[in-house]
């Protein structure tokens, strides 16, 4: 496929353009800062510039597709990750506005160049847990789909304001828009370098509700995506399967989550953060775990 992915030289983005390219799929990343990795196509672009937006969207990938004489071909799928991806990078307001209009702007601009493939990154940040004022449990485990989405930061406001936004997209069109709604990003070398801190400390898991996804198991989830059509708009969480720390789910329940409400059985290292919906409708299947690393 013909793929124009945003903010792909970003943390997340730049292992799911990897994934993508291995997949075979022809990538043109659209970010502020090009992303050094052979293969993939760049442009420097604002997606807060809805004329920026258009262009790229209307765009040549490489000068490679002057060569057939045809013009310009619609790209298969947009792929959107650019944002401020958290509070306390910009202001509040600059975090809303940067990633609200560009969500706006690099969807609009799809679906108007006929894109009928959108996949945007929401965050696990909309169940209101990960940037609360204090501590603020789930209102049940595990977080589904179905939990309630009233988070109190700029951050996580924009994002749920992005999902309005894609879902009305998608009822304008009828075109496949996807929001995943992504736990914390580990990219490989972080299991080595931070996971022994969380055995030691599962107090630093606790906003993330003990959940995390593996880079290139993202890059799974993104090529689910692409590969299935007719869904029209649905969000999925993001995780994998396991917990990010040592503890049982019945240790975590008894330290953390007394009083919330525990819905059918978790097993024993399973993940909070469910992933079942990913797994019934689109066949991901992640294959990657701390565990492996760290034994
Ligand atoms: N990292 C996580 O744990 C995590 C978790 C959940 C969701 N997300 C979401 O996933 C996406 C990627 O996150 P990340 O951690 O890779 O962030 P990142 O900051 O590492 O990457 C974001 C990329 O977007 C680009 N960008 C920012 N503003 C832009 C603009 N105005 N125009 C063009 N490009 C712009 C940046 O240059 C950067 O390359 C974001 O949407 C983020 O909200 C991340
Ligand atoms: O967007 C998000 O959900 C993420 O944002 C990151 O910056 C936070 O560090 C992480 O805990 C969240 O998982």
């Amino acid at each position: 496929m013909r793929i124009l992915f945003t903010g792909g030289s970003g943390k997340a983005g730049r292992h799911v353009v990897a994934y993508l390219l291995e997949q075979g799929h022809r990538v043109l990343n659209v970010d502020r800062v090009p992303l050094d990795l052979p293969g993939v196509d760049n442009r420097i672009a604002d997606i807060t510039d809805a004329g920026q937006m258009y262009d790229v969207m209307s765009s040549l990938a490489g000068l490679d597709e002057l060569e057939p004489g045809t013009g310009v071909p619609t790209f298969d799928a947009v792929v959107h990750f650019a944002a401020v991806p958290r509070i306390l990078i910009t202001t509040d307001n600059e975090c809303y506005r940067v990633n609200t209009m560009g969500t706006y702007n690099v969807i609009d601009a799809a679906v108007k160049f006929g894109v009928k493939k959108v996949i945007f990154a929401s965050s696990e940040t909309t169940y209101a847990v990960c940037f609360a004022d204090g501590e603020r449990k789930p209102d049940y485990l595990p977080i589904d789909e179905e939990h309630p989405t009233v988070p109190e930061d700029s951050y996580a406001m924009s994002k749920v304001c992005n999902e309005v936004t894609a879902r009305s997209f998608q009822a304008r069109t009828g075109f496949d828009i996807y929001g995943l709604r992504i736990n914390n990003v580990i990219e490989p070398h972080e299991y080595a370098q931070n996971f022994p801190a969380y055995m030691d400390d599962p107090d630093l898991r606790r906003r993330n509700i003990f959940a995390y996804i593996d880079a290139r198991d993202l890059g799974q989830m993104v090529e689910c995506c692409l590969q299935t059509d007719g869904l029209g708009y649905e969000v999925f969480n993001v995780s994998n399967d396991d917990h990010s720390v040592a503890l049982s789910s019945a240790e975590l329940i008894e330290r953390y989550y007394q009083g919330v409400p525990v819905k059918g059985e978790i097993g024993e290292t399973e993940t909070f953060f469910s992933n079942a919906k990913a797994k019934r409708m689109l066949g991901y299947q992640p294959q990657h775990s701390w565990r492996d690393v760290l034994g």
